[in-house]
């Protein structure tokens, strides 16, 4: 493979003045948002305030699953302060030159540290994106080259966000789980027999970064994907980008608000559900004048390596059919990586 120019390199996009060819995509109108003058243009997927009673948060979680496999939320619980926070430790770190963020690129086995969407390699163009994968305790290393004063705040700031998203994320599974008629207890967390069930650390953060693109409607931020995990719960700077795809309503737009967190839901729940709730297919395009960030908090619950996921008994019921069949995190991750979005066809059972 012939390297890449410097210049074209992830973490110099933002000096460019034309799109190169390796970064333009071949987008028809089916890649289009729906045009404003649409009705379809005015829904989006809803925004749901979790200091509403259970009873009715459930109710409408469970719709949005159902409908949009996505939600937002309100109220839910994570300071304005710490979301600023770990924002601008996202922008402090994308600001970097190249050759500092490059001498903390992930490994080629480690997951943790800097680099291009771990899906780049699905597609033949290049994505208008850079990111910083958090996945397991390596990252203080990567901490300490970036930042040798500062990485001691700057880690207690992601040890915080992590234990707080956690605690977020147990309360939506629960909520979902809830509006299927079932709860975190009727999920067999099966073992392979022998294995210790290592955990690999129940959530990982991923920080991306989106810089100003001259040509944004020929440009992909990140490409369609869902993701692998249970549940993702996303906090958006205010430069819009990220949509979600229905069939009925095309790609739709989910606009940023102040303080507002996006909740995906992702293969694993997909299969826990037994199908019932789609995990949702979503991208992030760029923007012309503004650089934007995002921060995913990829939830995989207790799913160490060796820990098997299939459709929740109770949910299949007694004459029902499961339509997956159990599958190790660690595989499911094998088989997503090797087939990608045919992932779900690899593991169904009829
Ligand atoms: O930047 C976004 O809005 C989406 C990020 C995302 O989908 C991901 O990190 O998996
Ligand atoms: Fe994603």
């Amino acid at each position: 493979m012939p390297p890449i120019a410097k210049e074209i390199c992830i973490g110099n996009l933002g000096n460019l003045q034309t799109l190169p060819d390796s970064f333009t995509w071949e987008l028809t109108s089916a890649d289009s948002v729906i045009p404003p003058s649409s009705a379809a243009v005015k829904e989006s997927i809803p925004v749901i305030d979790l200091s509403d009673p259970d009873h009715v948060t459930t109710n409408l979680i469970g719709n949005a699953c159902h409908t949009w496999g996505a939600f937002q939320i309100a109220n839910h619980g994570i300071s304005q302060k710490l979301l600023d926070e770990i924002e601008s430790l996202s922008k402090t770190l994308f600001d970097m030159p190249s050759e500092k963020k490059l001498e903390t690129a992930s490994s080629e086995k480690g997951v943790s540290g800097y680099g291009e969407p771990r899906i780049s390699s699905f597609f033949e163009k290049k994505m208008w994106s850079e990111g910083f994968t958090i996945a397991d305790g390596s990252y203080r290393n990567h901490f300490i080259t970036l930042w040798p004063h500062d990485h001691i705040n700057n880690c207690r700031i992601i040890e915080e966000y992590k234990d707080e998203m956690e605690k977020l994320a147990n309360r939506l599974m629960s909520s979902i789980l809830g509006s299927l008629g079932v709860t975190v207890d009727d999920i067999e967390w099966g073992q392979k027999p022998g294995n210790s069930g290592s955990k690999v650390g129940r959530g990982a953060i991923r920080l991306n970064h989106y810089p100003v693109c001259p040509e944004p409607e020929r440009a992909m931020g990140l490409a369609a994907h869902t993701d692998t995990t249970i549940l993702t719960i996303l906090h958006q700077s205010n430069t819009g980008g990220l949509q979600v795809f229905r069939e009925e309503s095309g790609w739709v737009n989910v606009e940023p608000s102040p303080g507002i967190l996006v909740v995906n839901i992702g293969d694993l729940f997909h299969i826990l559900s037994n199908g019932k709730i789609p995990s949702v297919v979503h991208r992030a395009k760029v923007n012309h004048t503004r650089s934007r960030i995002s921060i995913a908090y990829l939830w995989c619950g207790p799913a160490g390596d060796d820990v098997e996921i299939k459709p929740i008994p109770k949910i299949i019921g007694p004459v029902g059919q499961s339509l997956y069949r159990s599958v190790t995190w660690k595989e499911y991750l094998q088989i997503k990586y090797k087939v990608f979005d045919k992932a779900f066809d690899a593991i169904r059972t009829r």
